[in-house]
């Protein structure tokens, strides 16, 4: 494959320098949009929680092990399953670029009106900045964006797509608490979080208007 070719040419130009041959488990995975969403008639963050596999799996093998012991079996049955909360996450949202046609921008838009129910113009979103996420095993293009609401803006109840199998749960961080939470680490979220309301913090907060 010339991908692969390619990316061989490349790693042993970087390594040839003392001989070593690098492998390495990649994935190839779409870009992705997340959006860090406040609610200005409430002061609060509007952030999603979701059940994801991969940190259900690592919490498994943290409390037994002994189920990941024998690598060859390709599904581990679980005598006294940990409860699904183990795996629950908090996130912004977000979703993967898979529809070609659409900006990142109309994708994001697609995004907050699906999960979090609420209908904003794609040109009111602002691209905060964009960054390679996954870079262990992806390497894919993350892109963040800031959009304001408010409750008028509800047109819809979020929830995500449970036919393509997302159940998706609608949270509110009210400001204040905003800081305390990003860096309380009994409550599983992901580094967007913690950035998006550190952001916030340096960039949107000096300008609201004061109480
Ligand atoms: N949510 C989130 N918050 C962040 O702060 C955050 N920071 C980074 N990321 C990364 O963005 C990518 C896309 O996010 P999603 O998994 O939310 O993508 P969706 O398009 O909404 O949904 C898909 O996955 C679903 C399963 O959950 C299926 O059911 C759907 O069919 C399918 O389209 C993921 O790589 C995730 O690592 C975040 N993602
Ligand atoms: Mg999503």
């Amino acid at each position: 494959m010339l991908f692969l070719d390619c990316l061989d040419f490349c790693i042993r130009n970087i390594l040839s320098f003392n001989g070593t041959k690098k492998v390495w488990d990649c994935m190839r995975t779409h870009d992705s949009v997340s959006i860090l969403i406040f609610n200005t008639s409430r002061q609060c963050f509007v952030v999603v929680k979701q059940f994801r596999p991969a940190v259900y799996m690592c919490e498994v093998e943290r409390h037994c092990p002994q189920v990941f012991q024998n690598q060859d079996k390709e599904n581990c049955h679980l005598e006294d399953p940990l409860p699904a909360v183990v795996g629950v996450t908090y996130e912004l949202c977000a979703g993967i670029v898979d529809k070609p046609d659409l900006s990142l921008e109309e994708v994001a838009r697609e995004e907050i009106l699906e999960e979090c129910g609420y209908c904003v113009p794609a040109t009111d979103l602002r691209k905060i900045t964009s960054y390679r996420s996954g870079v262990g095993v992806t390497g894919s293009r993350h892109t963040l964006f800031y959009a304001e609401i408010t409750d008028q803006m509800k047109t819809g109840k979020g929830g995500g797509q449970p036919e393509e199998g997302e159940l998706i749960e609608v949270v509110e961080i009210p400001l204040e608490d905003s800081m305390k939470f990003a860096f309380d680490e009994s409550l599983p979220k992901t580094p967007g979080v913690i950035f998006g309301f550190v952001w916030f913090q340096n960039n949107i907060a000096p300008k609201l208007p004061k109480k």
